[in-house]
């Protein structure tokens, strides 16, 4: 098994990861394009840990511009094994109020305007989304919040719209009578990705409001997100920085398989693949495909 690398995506709010020693800064070239910022690469205990804010330092990127794809090819780049999602969420749970944080298992993307695969002509492939979180990972993110003191509510389902505006009405409504538990921007394609790259992917849905269902609560603004997040901020960090020192120093095999994902996905057989793609996959698909 590699070594394992964690990485952090940090969402709304999140821009930068506390606790990180050794720190450098790297800008990875990806054939995807620019991902969002550069990577702050360091160490936190005995784990090498990778850091990147999804939508830039100054919150530069909506959730329909980020370059997932990059995002993710140079987290790959970087060796990271594990990734975690720090992601601001609207609840559908009376049980979740604000400062909520949702260990979520599932996802439904509703979104409609990104690329959402690293596969296409002449590299075609079919990962497997059926457990898109690693329960290793979630388990250790459960352990890491018990030891930390910190509460969270294991399981549920992240709704992924594609924005920038907030829900209408209607379909907050709707999300909450499918029975979903939290909503965002970001995760999808993002866990999509993270799989097709092999990467263990696990989301800390941190829950900053009750969108617009709640006849109780005013519909959600910016202002309450930002809000409830920097209230939250001191846990998260506590939370990562707990993880990462207790990680494994080898990656653990992943029980849903997202380490090995690509073992049987790709249908194109090498005479018929594009040379361009298959170049532009060498760090997602390497393992594979040869590097
Ligand atoms: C600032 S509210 C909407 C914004 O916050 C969430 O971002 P992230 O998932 O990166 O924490 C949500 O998905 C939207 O992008
Ligand atoms: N209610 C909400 N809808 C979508 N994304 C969010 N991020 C935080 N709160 C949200």
């Amino acid at each position: 098994m590699p070594a394992a690398i964690l990485g952090v995506m940090g969402g709304s709010g999140v821009y930068d990861l506390p606790g990180m020693e050794d720190v450098r800064e790297e800008r990875i070239a990806s054939p995807w394009g620019e991902p969002s910022d550069a990577l702050r690469i360091g160490r936190i205990g005995p784990t090498t840990v990778a850091f990147m804010p999804r939508h830039g330092r100054g919150h530069r990127v909506s959730p329909s511009d980020i370059n997932y794809r990059a995002n993710i090819d140079v987290m790959k780049r970087a060796g990271v094994t594990d990734l975690v999602s720090l992601s601001a969420c609207g609840s559908f749970k009376e049980e979740c109020p604000p400062g909520t944080f949702v260990l979520v298992d599932q996802f439904v993307d509703r979104t409609h305007r990104r690329e959402s695969s690293f596969f296409g002509r002449g590299c075609v492939a079919h990962v497997s989304m059926a457990h898109p979180i690693g329960p290793r990972l979630q388990e250790r993110l459960a352990q890491a919040a018990a030891a930390e003191g910190i509460a969270v509510s294991r399981g549920g389902t992240y709704v992924c719209m594609e924005g920038p505006q907030f829900s209408s009405l209607a379909e907050s409504l709707t999300y909450k009578g499918l029975g979903y538990t939290v909503i965002g921007m970001t995760n999808m394609p993002e866990a999509k990705l993270a799989r097709e790259a092999e990467i263990t992917y696990a989301t800390v849905a941190m829950v900053t409001d009750f969108d617009c269902w709640h006849p109780d609560h005013e519909a959600v603004e910016v202002a309450d997100v930002i809000k409830v997040v920097r209230a939250n901020a001191d846990k998260a960090a506590r939370l990562v920085s707990r993880l990462a020192r207790d990680f494994p120093a080898e990656h653990e095999p992943c029980p849903a398989k997202s380490d090995r994902a690509l073992d049987t996905a790709i249908m194109t057989p090498p005479e018929f693949r594009d040379l361009e793609l298959v170049q532009k996959l060498d760090a997602v698909a390497g393992r594979v495909l040869g590097r």
